[in-house]
């Protein structure tokens, strides 16, 4: 990799989606960007860069598998000179009581020396707030959002003090929305006075872009933070605002036209996910993936490939494995959760991998856990970012991928408007 001076700023994300998230918001701040998939080897060629995302898909994986994974990329972010290391999750704050944001956060605090890691999942651009420790989702509190039927971590305690609390070894305090509204004085002295008593990190309050500007000045003086793409707003704003970083323009190398067919698969059975689905049956063919073939090995993803290739000529499709919540309770309790969302997923990844093959090179897939199985099976190291399709999603291009040229949108199962896989098209050329 051919990064020739220090990066300013390293970010490990759990899955792909929020990677590319992340480096979307690093971008718009000025950050001159690039998300990795996993530790980038020695020879993948990269341009000079401001701020690498690596790309885990550690979100749902046992945590001490998760803890390896980080720890390595810390290391290397840490080798190419970031002092700042922030670790990103969803702004969902999805894991469960087993990890994996817990026992991640404890590893590497430890290995930095960090006192008090400040931690927020707020991302007000997508209605993520933080108020007394607790999460909203737009109006309502985590527990009463959507997320409380995500098939692999439903989110059922919206306070985030008590949720961490559960995952991790250290004990968790609050640094509140009175205090982060009162400046970087005070919230530099209240992370020193939790230190103090031995509280190795806090969840800190967040409503609006200006309350990350002041968390991210002062994350920004530590080694480590945890959260989502506002805590990156904040660093980034920080790092371009003390002159740290000359703002740039983003890579005009991303914003050139591949051509050939497009694909969309959904595998995110998000609420959001489902109306996109919904209304994308008004301008392609849309094919619903029959769950149980999947899962008990019938050739359904064969079957997918046989209903996509003639139709790739005339314009987009989208392949759907994305259910209703009582259908994927159901197909759950036929089949056991992991077993349902491991074999969907290694579908989604059979077909991607064979559209590919058949000339698409333009790939728009929903789901975290699915893009994480789909860029995987493509083998595809790493991406520029392009333009913003949604908050929270851009145009990726791929780079160093065995296909060649392609484009790719990775959209969290959450975000993007009705019309997602339209405008996503409009800006995939
Ligand atoms: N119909 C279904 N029933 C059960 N699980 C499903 C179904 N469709 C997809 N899944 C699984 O649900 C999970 C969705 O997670 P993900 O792709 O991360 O979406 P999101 O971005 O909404 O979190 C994946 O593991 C996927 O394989
Ligand atoms: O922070 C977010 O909400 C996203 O960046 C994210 O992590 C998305 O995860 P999925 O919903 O699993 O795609």
């Amino acid at each position: 990799m051919t990064l020739a001076a220090k990066i300013s700023l390293g970010c490990i994300a759990d899955d792909y989606t929020g990677a590319s998230d992340l480096a979307n918001t690093l971008t718009r701040a000025g950050l001159r960007t690039v998300q990795t998939i996993g530790v980038p080897s020695d020879n993948l060629a990269l341009p000079e860069v401001d701020a690498v995302v690596v790309s885990l898909k550690s979100r749902s994986i046992e945590a001490g598998l998760a803890v390896s994974r980080s720890r390595a990329a810390d290391k290397w972010l840490r080798s190419r000179g970031a002092g700042h290391v922030l670790f990103k999750i969803c702004s969902t704050f999805d894991s469960t009581d087993a990890g994996n944001i817990g026992p991640v956060m404890d590893a590497l605090r430890a290995d930095s020396g960090e006192g008090a890691v400040l931690v927020t999942p707020a991302f007000p651009e997508t209605g993520r707030t933080v108020y007394q420790g607790n999460l909203f989702v737009g109006a309502v509190p985590l527990n009463e959002s959507p997320l409380k039927d995500h098939p692999l971590n439903p989110m059922h305690d919206s306070n985030l003090v008590r949720v961490l609390a559960r995952q991790s070894r250290t004990q968790i305090g609050l640094v509140d929305l009175a205090t982060v509204t009162r400046g970087a004085e005070a919230v530099r002295a209240r992370l020193a006075e939790l230190a103090g008593k031995g509280i190795g990190a806090a969840i800190i309050d967040a409503v609006f872009d200006r309350d990350l500007e002041t968390i991210g000045l002062v994350a920004g003086e530590h080694r480590l933070s945890v959260g989502a793409s506002g805590i990156g707003l904040g660093l980034a704003r920080a790092l371009v605002s003390t002159g740290k970083v000359k703002p740039g323009a983003a890579s005009s190398e991303s914003a050139a036209a591949v051509g050939g067919p497009a694909a969309c698969l959904a595998g995110s059975c998000s609420q959001a996910t489902l109306q996109q689905i919904a209304n994308a049956e008004r301008i392609m063919p849309v094919l619903h993936l029959d769950q149980d073939r999947i899962i008990t090995g019938a050739n359904e993803a064969e079957r997918a490939l046989d209903w996509a290739r003639p139709r790739l000529a005339d314009g987009p499709v989208l392949i759907a494995s994305s259910a209703k919540p009582e259908d994927v309770a159901a197909l759950q309790a036929r089949h056991g959760r992991d077993a349902a969302g491991h074999a969907i997923e290694q579908a989604m990844a059979d077909i991607a991998e064979n559209l590919v093959k058949t000339g698409v090179r333009r790939l728009i897939v929903a789901g975290g856990e699915t893009s994480g199985a789909v860029v995987d099976r493509l083998e595809i190291p790493g991406f520029l970012v392009g333009a913003e399709i949604a908050a929270g999603v851009p145009v990726l291009r791929a780079v160093g991928a065995e296909a060649g040229e392609m484009l790719l949108a990775l959209k969290s199962g959450n975000f993007g408007g009705p019309e997602f896989f339209a405008d996503a098209l409009r800006l995939m050329r």
